[in-house]
């Protein structure tokens, strides 16, 4: 027997949020890394590098921008520049009109651009791919229109300069240099907040929506709420760098501020340093717009366009010699040799395992019920009138041949899919029954599924995909990865918690399906085929498992054809085939059933078991 699970603690475990602060050599070395970009300008006293470093802080600051919505959600704007418009235009206008200092006016420009955001962003979602994409280039096109024909307001294609007063209130200075510490500061927030967000439920949470957007529906997560909350601080960072920039270009177009072209660089620059990294795009501005700015000054003058072909072909090499990046490319290596500096490789504090949250209320008890479940798919009737009830502390099997009905009766007791007719509840926390929609609803209610065809979060470590499970129970990441490790360990994956999901084999993947939904403490646990492609020992260990969660007070519903297996756990079996339930009742029963064997178990069954 294992000690109280309070009384231990987690294994110290390598991770990005745990970083161990500034001793760390991934911290300092990335802060001294930073701090040349304005300490070589600085001492250089060129106002062509100035230039050049102001031009590096603004760019990585829109591409770290960029990349909270189209790295870490995975939504591919290139239609970002109608945020940096809005804020620059925004601050503008507010200095124009109403003497706003821009330091307080790019803040309500930043908040418009995060509306607008959430505004475009809400709808567009449903498009996948390269709809999404094409969508938000519509955006950008509709806006830079509407600035040209409201051009009272801004000035319209002739442009809009910037009041000049000179001074830091109005941003507005001689000296390059002063430009210089305000982009700086800008990208420090820009890299600050995309550190912040990576690191947090949120970060794993569009990640999780970004790889797999039904597990991520299935750990409770909401998805649009989530894409939604990463495209306003996309928007409102980018607007925020908008504002800046207008400031020290002093002068506004549409043609410059709701530029494709702007809006196509950012996102190559998060390309070509590492997409959904948080260093990936400070380097990608790094490496080309030095390069960009180089072939301007040295080639531009030799002959027209000459720099954009020197530039262009850089890019196309860069982007197909590297696809994942430079991050993803070298990344792994450098870190490793970091780590070996003084102070590296440290593990982040250790944690408490957590206990699961008690599971309450009265044994026996329904705690979830499908009530003549009909289902369609055009003339296919997939379930028909099928009804279900699971008792509190049961295991609950569910057999039939291929194409029963048992996955599509699954998806309906766990929102995935609507019934045509029927109604489905489940027992809340409250003790009371409810209806929920959404599979996040039924998940937060206490409703676990696993997927047949297992879903796992291929580039997260196993540790990581179980606690995007564990998220939905605790809200701050020591206590996620404190519960996650003791799910690895109830279930068997603790010694391969550091290795990534897409290198475990079938049986691995299987367990850790088990794992992630087991870290939602589901009351209610549904289990689709868990046992497929494990070996023996797998599947006598996974037996085991299921048992002793049934123990903890979990009631389980569990669609399995290892009929061995399914005997010896379940209190009750129903049969399901051609989309209706045949046979219900205790196992010995239902296997001597004659529509049963000849539905589903063949005479060979009843003969090799004595029947
Ligand atoms: N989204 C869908 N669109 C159309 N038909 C579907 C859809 N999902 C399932 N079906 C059909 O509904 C029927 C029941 O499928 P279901 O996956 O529920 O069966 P099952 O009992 O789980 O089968 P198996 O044991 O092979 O997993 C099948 O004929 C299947 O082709």
């Amino acid at each position: 027997m294992d000690a109280p699970a309070t009384a231990r603690t987690a294994p110290a475990t390598r991770s990005a949020e745990g970083l161990g602060g500034l001793t760390n050599p991934r911290v300092y070395l990335s802060l001294i890394a930073l701090s040349l970009l304005l300490i070589l300008p600085l001492v250089s006293g060129s106002s062509f590098l100035i230039h050049v470093a102001v031009t590096i802080c603004v760019f990585a600051a829109l591409a770290s921008a960029w990349n909270i919505m189209g790295g870490f959600a995975g939504q591919l704007s290139l239609g970002h520049a109608v945020f940096y418009g809005i804020g620059g235009y925004g601050t503008a206008l507010l200095i124009k009109h109403f003497g706003l200092s821009p330091w307080i006016g790019m803040w309500p420009a930043a908040l418009l651009a995060a509306l607008v955001g959430a505004a475009i962003g809400y709808p567009c979602f449903r498009l996948r791919g390269p709809f999404f994409t094409l969508a938000t280039i519509a955006f950008l096109q509709v806006t830079r229109l509407l600035a040209i024909h409201f051009g009272d307001v801004t000035g319209g294609a002739a442009g809009l300069i910037v009041p000049l007063n000179p001074g830091w209130a109005w941003m507005i200075f001689y000296e390059k240099v002063n430009y210089l510490y305000i982009a700086f500061g800008l990208l420090l927030l820009a890299l600050g907040a995309s550190w912040w967000i990576r690191n947090s439920r949120l970060g794993y949470a569009l990640i999780a929506v970004r790889e797999r957007e039904e597990a991520a529906l299935a750990a409770g997560i909401n998805n649009s709420g989530v894409k939604l909350r990463a495209v306003m601080a996309s928007a409102g960072l980018t607007a925020l760098v908008g504002a800046f920039h207008a400031m020290y270009l002093t002068f506004l177009e549409p043609e410059t501020m709701f530029s494709l072209t702007l809006s196509i660089e950012v996102a190559m620059y998060a390309l070509i340093g590492g997409i959904g990294t948080v260093s990936g795009p400070l380097l990608g501005a790094l490496l080309v717009v030095p390069l960009a700015e180089a072939a301007r000054g040295w080639l531009g003058g030799q002959a027209s366009g000459l720099h954009g072909f020197v530039y262009g072909a850089a890019l196309v090499i860069i982007t197909l010699t590297m696809p994942a990046g430079l991050v993803g490319t070298f990344g792994r290596r450098i870190g490793g040799w970091i780590d070996r500096l003084p102070g590296g490789g440290a593990a982040p504090a250790v944690a408490p395992l957590l206990p699961p949250r008690p599971v309450e209320g009265r044994a026996g008890e329904t705690v979830l019920e499908g009530r003549n479940l009909v289902r369609r798919f055009g003339g296919l009737v997939a379930t028909n009138d099928v009804s279900v009830t699971l008792r509190r502390g049961e295991i609950l099997g569910i057999i039939g041949p291929n194409g029963a009905g048992k996955t599509t009766l699954f998806n309906q007791l766990s929102g995935f899919l609507a019934p045509s007719s029927g109604t489905v509840a489940v027992r809340g926390p409250d003790g009371e029954m409810a209806a929920p929609r959404n599979p996040d609803e039924f998940a937060r209610l206490g409703v676990g599924r696993t997927f047949q065809i297992v879903q796992p979060f291929g580039k997260l470590t196993v540790l990581e995909n179980i606690m995007i499970g564990a998220f939905l129970r605790h809200s701050g990441v020591a206590e996620a990865r404190a519960a996650a490790l003791r799910v690895a360990r109830q279930v068997g994956l603790e010694e391969l918690a550091e290795v990534e999901a897409r290198n475990l084999p079938i049986g691995g993947l299987k367990r850790l399906e088990v794992a992630r939904t087991l870290a939602t403490e589901p009351s209610i646990l549904l289990l689709d085929e868990v046992m497929a492609g494990q070996s023996q020992a797998d599947t006598q260990r996974m037996v085991a498992l299921i048992r002793a969660v049934r123990d903890s007070g979990v009631s389980v519903i569990a669609i399995e054809h290892n009929m061995h297996a399914i005997m010896s756990i379940s209190d009750r079996i129903v049969v399901i085939d051609s989309g209706r339930v045949i046979a219900e009742g205790e196992p010995r029963a239902v296997v001597r059933d004659r529509a049963v064997i000849e539905a589903y178990l063949g005479e060979d069954y009843v003969d090799a078991q004595g029947l």
